[in-house]
């Protein structure tokens, strides 16, 4: 089939690779001249797990293209998936300005059958208002033949750093959709994914632009949920770890995303929770439950902050070596990382800072262009740290050696913000380790 993706970020390079990988004929669009130049050269110009040998392939194989050239790739495609951003705007909704001008563009150049898919992330009702604002331009063409069109919600699911293997296998694809005829096309498009068993779950538009937000906010929910059993195991000297096994065994509640640390980040919920509460403010529904998760999570992002001044009241010329910057793992991504909050925090305090990330580091260094050491490798950044901080688990920060980083700290001091250390294996290298709700007793029991 023929594909167009407007947008070539994180969600729309993945469709575009992905489906051209399953054999379509698939152009990608992008408003970004200079991102389009080096797609077209089969250069990635994001960080994500086997996206470039994907990438590469399919252009190679002429699959796949890239152009800025909207009303071209229109012209050539069945399908339109949009995917261009929604980010937060000033109030905490989402900023529809892209996803409105990409479905007014298209309604300016279509000239005949198109199914446009919305794949960004949208609050409940925005399909409805992509049709109108389709049908309005296409009305004011005056055309003489009308042309239809059908507007399809298809949220996204996948997970930054596991972004190729999420698409290719996902464990659902939601569809939202009123037309049966559409339904049956999106249900072969999406078939060849989908021989692992997982359903392709149809339903109607509204109920699956909500899914997207509900799943969200749900996953952030049991985030902090969990940072805030973190704080209670911290206060009476039990281990956040533990509880997380003696929980999540229950498969009603299950373990995945019941880790503890130094709170979540990223483009998707930071700014969907706070989209979905402003959908049920719009609306008249209380939604205090999701405002405390970000409250939770604000706090939570100040955990690091709080451990160094109670073990350095008086931070003169204290040196804090930072592993991690990325929001998570295996991305360069620091779209709303917690490290952004806690080294705006340390360089306030004039605390000296070093950091290292695999592939974060352009991304800090434009965040933070001066008051930050940045060094090429995790032992470069504790020559004489009085602590170490770990924000992100990279897997290069599992097992380091304990005794060169012993040597080359000044202090003794590791805050491990992810929980990947035992502080039994540190103690015999010297190092005291600090994790979040892991039994560091300040309380009564
Ligand atoms: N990043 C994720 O993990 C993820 C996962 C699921 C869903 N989502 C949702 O998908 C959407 C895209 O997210 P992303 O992380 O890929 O964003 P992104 O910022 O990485 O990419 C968006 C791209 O759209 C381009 N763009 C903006 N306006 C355009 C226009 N008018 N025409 C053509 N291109 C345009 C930008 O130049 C950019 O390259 C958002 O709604 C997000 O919430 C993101
Ligand atoms: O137990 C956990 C799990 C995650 N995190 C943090 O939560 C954030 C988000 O992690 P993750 O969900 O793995 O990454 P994203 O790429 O942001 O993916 C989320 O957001 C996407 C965008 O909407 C959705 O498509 C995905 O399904 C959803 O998991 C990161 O800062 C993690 O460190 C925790 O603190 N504890």
């Amino acid at each position: 089939m023929n594909i167009c993706v407007v947008g070539s970020g994180y969600v729309g390079l993945v469709t575009a690779t992905c489906f051209a990988e399953m054999g379509h004929s698939v152009i990608g669009v992008d408003v970004d001249a200079a991102k389009v130049d080096r797609l077209s050269k089969g250069e990635s110009p994001l960080y994500e797990p086997g996206l470039s040998e994907l990438l590469h392939r399919n252009i190679k194989a002429g699959r796949l293209s890239f152009t800025t050239d909207l009303p071209l790739a229109v012209s050539r495609s069945l399908f339109v998936f949009v995917a261009v951003g929604t980010p937060m705007g000033a109030d905490g909704s989402a900023d529809l300005k892209s996803v409105l001008s990409v479905a007014r563009s298209v309604a300016l150049t279509m000239s005949g059958y198109r199914v446009v898919v919305i794949k960004s992330t949208v609050p409940v009702g925005t399909c409805r208002l992509v049709a109108e604002e389709i049908s309005g331009v296409l009305d004011g063409r005056k055309l003489e033949v009308p042309v239809p069109f059908d507007v399809v919600s298809n949220p996204e699911f996948l997970k930054e750093g596991s972004a190729v293997n999420d698409f290719m296998r996902p464990d659902r694809v939601v569809v939202g959709v009123s037309n049966p005829e559409v339904s049956e096309v999106m249900r072969e498009l999406y078939a060849p994914f989908l021989r692992n068993g997982h359903p392709v779950i149809m339903m109607d538009v509204l109920s699956s632009e909500l899914t997207k937000y509900a799943s969200n906010s749900f996953l952030a929910m049991k985030i902090s949920f969990m940072n805030k059993v973190a704080q209670i195991c911290d206060k009476v000297g039990a281990d956040v770890m533990s509880v997380r096994k003696g929980m999540g065994s229950d498969p009603r509640i299950g373990l995945p995303f019941l880790y503890a640390g130094v709170g979540y980040g990223g483009s998707c919920f930071p700014k969907d929770v706070q989209a979905f509460v402003r959908t049920g403010a719009s609306i008249g529904v209380d939604m205090s439950l999701l405002e405390e998760v970000e409250k939770i999570n604000e706090q939570q992002k100040n955990w690091a902050i709080q451990k160094i001044v109670e073990s350095y009241p008086d931070q003169t010329a204290l040196k804090v070596a930072i592993w991690g910057g990325a929001f998570k793992p295996e991305t360069d991504d620091i779209r709303d990382a917690p490290s952004i909050s806690v080294i705006s925090e340390l360089l306030a305090r004039k605390v000296l800072v070093s950091l290292y990330d695999p592939e974060a580091m352009s991304g800090l260094r434009a965040v933070f262009p001066s008051g930050v050491e940045y060094c090429e490798n995790p032992y470069d950044v504790l020559k004489d740290a009085d602590i170490l901080l770990l924000l992100t688990e990279w897997r290069e920060f599992r097992n380091p050696d304990w005794d060169q980083v012993k040597s080359l700290m000044k202090g003794t001091l590791v805050l491990d913000g992810r929980n990947q250390y035992e502080a039994s294996d540190l103690a015999v290298h010297g190092l005291s380790c600090v994790g979040v709700g892991r039994g560091c007793f300040t309380g009564q029991p």
